[in-house]
């Protein structure tokens, strides 16, 4: 009898709703989603399988009130990412053999080659694509797919995950395991949050989340009915709560802000943990929840007394690295111990707690008292005991100047600068608009901390096997030699601070300069060299093919890897400086100055001290910087509009064109790509030669004058698509609108010459339409070359003409008051011929070289080298004369303004 009430208990035990739901379901779902663009209807997909499956799991409760109901299962595989108590042992590299034992595939056969080399994003897709040749339908449960990665992750000996992983197989499809695989490797990208798919699950399950930080947690707390209750508070020791953020601090915080009744906290610089203790017992929580027990429980715990009125607690607060002989806390840049990892008694080093908050005292929640009720309650608790555990020391901020007078004297202290938090805050677990604000230097614009621009020398795969996407770049500073010769040292790696579109276009233009390292410490390039330091880049480049990064850093740390004994920490791309030529980057002096000796301690990179200008001007011309340079790569990213649009007409006849760049006064990228598809084009997001039809630039940037000193590609003005079209694509036509050569065409390939010969003579002057307006005038006689021609053309009033056309707006002759000779060796350096055309265009007097008349001001191309251009051209020098390089003028030409007096300038 007793034998048959267990197994009958088992039976029971064992039934399960998730025995119920179909795996192939479940990834027919996800596939959806991810497949979709439009965001609404992802969240229509889970929504309705949310409502589907909570409603038949209401009718099998009904049936089976006693089986297991919970949807768990369900839950943490959708949001794998969030997976906190299994781990599997399982990176790409042994997934990938994992499959390629379980499907029995021979080392060499195709199968197992494209497995072993494919990328590892492209990891699912590809065992998606080899499961399709063999799979059987999908009959899996997902109680059972649930079930098998509890068994991956309590036995990760690979030969039982290998049969385990077969036995899924066989009754899996290729969808199936595809998405197994990301549920492996935790790694779903399925666009769409995970608060927002624990909002279909349950109202407050976001709410829930963020506060809680952990799935388990929360679907126990919505299934068994606690969910009110747990959003006020049900904090429990030993249940890591997600930490409170601090919000950056922006002046436009700062009038109604500093009214309040705010405190300054240090910012410690180490690693934020939670300490819980009941009865004695410790543990300890990251960040992300991850406990970390063992090592502080050894190194730490043993010599901590909190008072004897405390039987139990939950402290917030940061763990620093202590150096018990030097007695001094390391920052997290510095220190040469991981504060987790710290294993050996020996060591000198050991963890320091320093509390700065407390969320439960004796089993009563604070976390809803006011930030100064918890700061009066944390200061009895315990005694500071240096390097061991020690409490913050809030001061009372009396007004702004106080405020800045505390951040500027902790960064004088080489602190990584203050927290400011007001008094009635309450505890927000995972909030950052609760009513705490960080302070750092690097928020403030401009020269409070110093920018670094730096040129890209080389580039870090982001998977080797594919080595084709660069994620990370390495940067380094210049040195000139002479004038021909420049060297570049390698000084930092920066990967943040750009989106993935915006990455892409940098890789690409990258991509066809790109060598392969093969481990040399310098290499050489047609200007200098390059040096290396320890960490050697996948690939390198030329740095006159390069791109100039200007990057910001919190501060420069040292570094064994690098060139410079001085590194970035925390560098991030600020902006992409494609006006700015490799040589103009930071010099290696430079570099070396900001890292003077000082202790052996971190490098603040502060220049000056922060006063009240800076919270009022930083902000808006930061986002004004941010803003122009994020037009240029606007047009890069792919926009889920323009598959909705409307094509009114077909006069590009699917015609292939790149827009390239605008100015203020032109529609946006986007708007300039929306109104040649509207016509009938295609875009491309790079020039494809032979296939692209033209580049659309609204302005000639350095980036838009390689592709025309290519010679591959027709350049068209952006202005021809805006007089045609309309600013929004609105006007129908019948044909192709003409282009004109001399308005129009910032460059023509010979195909187009060819096929413009026709309509055009050589000039550009029409055969069949008048020329309109002056600029056309101006443009034509600019073109011919005749002897004659030119002194017509020098001849001409060009004032009166200026006066009679002032309607026209046709008063920008901003070079009217220079001579300057020109001088090139490159008889086909159409750009440099196209500046000498502007400059005189725009009312500049070409001098001649004929005579042995010493001139003042002479164009040049610096890409010829100094040395010969200066050699060539010696008699024509004097002490005064500047070297410019000819770029100024397409520059100031396309800011429609002179540039400050001559940026490119070379001597003088
Ligand atoms: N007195 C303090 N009060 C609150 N947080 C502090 C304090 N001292 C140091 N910190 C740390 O500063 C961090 C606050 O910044 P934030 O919440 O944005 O985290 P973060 O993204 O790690 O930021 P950062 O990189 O600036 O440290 C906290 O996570 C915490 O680790």
């Amino acid at each position: 009898m007793q034998q048959k009430t267990t197994s009958f208990k088992n039976i029971i035990e064992s039934m399960a709703f998730t025995q119920e739901l179909k795996f192939s379901d479940l990834t027919k779902l996800l596939e959806a989603v991810s497949n979709t663009k439009a965001v609404k209807k992802r969240d229509s997909y889970m929504k309705e399988y949310f409502d589907k499956i909570l409603k038949f799991k209401a009718d099998y409760v009904k049936k089976n009130p006693q089986a297991d109901s919970s949807l768990f299962p369900v839950i943490r595989l959708i949001l794998s990412q969030e997976e906190k108590e299994r781990s599997y042992g399982l990176q790409e590299k042994s997934l990938r053999q994992l499959y390629i034992k379980a499907l029995n595939l021979h080392k060499t056969s195709a199968d197992a080659i494209k497995i072993t080399n494919c990328s590892d994003d492209r990891l699912p897709n590809i065992v998606n694509d080899i499961m399709k040749m063999r799979t059987s339908d999908g009959t899996l449960s997902i109680h059972e797919v649930d079930r098998t990665l509890s068994l991956f992750s309590d036995n990760q000996k690979l030969s039982f995950q290998e049969n385990e992983l077969r036995r899924l197989i066989l009754q899996s499809n290729a969808i199936d395991q595809k998405w197994l695989c990301k549920m492996i490797l935790k790694k779903m990208n399925l666009q769409l949050g995970t608060t927002k798919v624990l909002k279909f699950f349950h109202p407050k399950g976001h709410e829930l989340f963020l506060k809680y930080n952990h799935l388990s947690r929360v679907v126990e707390l919505i299934e068994s009915g606690k969910s009110e209750e747990a959003m006020i508070d049900v904090t429990e020791v030993f249940r890591p709560i997600r930490s409170m953020l601090c919000q950056r601090f922006t002046s436009s915080l700062n009038k109604d802000f500093l009214r309040k009744e705010i405190y300054q906290e240090t910012k410690m610089d180490g690693e934020r943990f939670q300490l819980h203790m009941k009865n004695g017992e410790y543990r300890y929580y990251s960040r992300n929840s991850h406990e970390f027990s063992e090592g502080f429980n050894t190194f730490l715990t043993p010599l901590i007394k909190f008072s004897t009125v405390v039987h139990s607690i939950i402290l917030d607060g940061e763990m620093l690295v202590y150096d018990t002989q030097q007695s001094r806390y390391f920052t997290k840049g510095e220190t040469p111990v991981d504060v987790k990892n710290i294993k050996d008694k020996s060591s000198k080093f050991r963890p320091c707690f320093c509390a700065f908050d407390i969320l439960l005292y004796n089993d009563k929640s604070y976390m809803n008292r006011p930030y100064t009720e918890r700061c009066q309650l944390l200061q009895q608790l315990f005694e500071d005991r240096i390097g061991v555990m020690v409490k913050t020391k809030p001061i009372r901020i009396r007004d702004v100047d106080h405020m800045l007078d505390l951040f500027n004297a902790a960064v004088e202290e080489q602190e990584e600068g203050i927290v400011l938090k007001d008094a009635q805050s309450i505890y927000k677990p995972g909030d950052r608009q609760g009513g705490w604000y960080k302070v750092k230097a690097d928020y403030f614009d401009g020269d409070v901390v110093k920018e670094f621009d730096c040129v890209i020398i080389g580039g870090f795969y982001e998977n080797l096997n594919s080595r084709n996407f660069i994620h990370k770049y390495l940067v380094g500073a210049v040195e000139k030699i002479d004038e021909d010769c420049m060297n570049v040292f390698a000084v930092g790696e920066v990967s943040q601070g750009v989106t993935a579109q915006e990455r892409i276009k940098i890789n690409e233009s990258l991509k066809p300069h790109l060598v392969e390292h093969l481990g040399e410490s310098e290499v050489s390039f047609n200007r200098g060299k390059i040096f290396f330091g320890k960490k050697k880049p996948h690939c390198w480049i030329p740095p006159d093919k390069s791109i100039v990064l200007e990057c910001k850093a919190s501060e420069l740390v040292r570094t064994s890897e690098q060139y410079t004994s001085y590194t970035f920490r925390f560098p991030r791309i600020t902006n992409i400086r494609r006006d700015k030529l490799w040589e103009e980057s930071d010099t290696l002096k430079q570099f070396q100055e900001m890292c003077q000796e000082n202790d052996g301690r971190v490098k603040k990179i502060v220049m000056r001290n922060v006063n009240k200008d800076d919270l009022i001007a930083a902000p808006q011309k930061k986002r004004r910087t941010l803003r122009s340079n994020r037009e240029i790569i606007e047009g890069f990213c792919r926009n889920s509009e323009d598959d909705e649009m409307e094509v009114i007409d077909n006069v590009f006849d699917g015609k292939e064109f790149c827009v390239m760049t605008t100015t203020p006064k032109l529609p946006s990228l986007k708007q300039m790509k929306k109104i040649i598809k509207q016509h009938g084009g295609n875009i491309t997001e790079f020039p494809r030669k032979g296939k692209t039809f033209a580049i659309i630039a609204g302005s000639l940037t350095r980036n838009v004058n390689a592709y025309m000193k290519d010679k591959c590609y027709n350049v068209i003005d952006a202005k021809w698509l805006v007089n045609n079209f309309g600013e929004k694509g609105e006007k129908t036509l019948k044909d192709m609108p003409s282009i004109r050569p001399l308005l129009d065409l910032h460059f023509a390939t010979d195909e187009m010459k060819e096929s413009l010969r026709n309509i055009y003579d050589d000039y550009g002057d029409s055969y069949n339409e008048e020329i309109k307006t002056v600029d056309e005038l101006k443009l034509l006689l600019e073109s011919m070359k005749s002897e004659n021609i030119e002194n017509d053309l020098s001849e001409m009033n060009f004032k009166d003409l200026d006066k009679e056309f002032e309607s026209f707006g046709l008063k920008n002759n901003f070079f009217r008051n220079m001579s300057a000779g020109f001088f090139a060796s490159d008889n086909d350096n159409v750009l440099f011929h196209s500046a000498k055309s502007i400059f005189k265009f725009r009312g500049g007097n070409i001098s001649s070289f004929d005579t042995e008349n010493e001139l003042k001001i002479i164009f040049i191309d610096k890409d010829e080298g100094i040395k010969k251009i200066k050699e060539n051209i010696s008699k024509h020098l004097s002490h005064g004369t500047v070297l410019v390089d000819y770029r100024w003028i397409l520059n100031s030409n396309d800011v429609g303004k002179l540039l400050d007096k001559y940026r490119n300038k070379i001597n003088g």
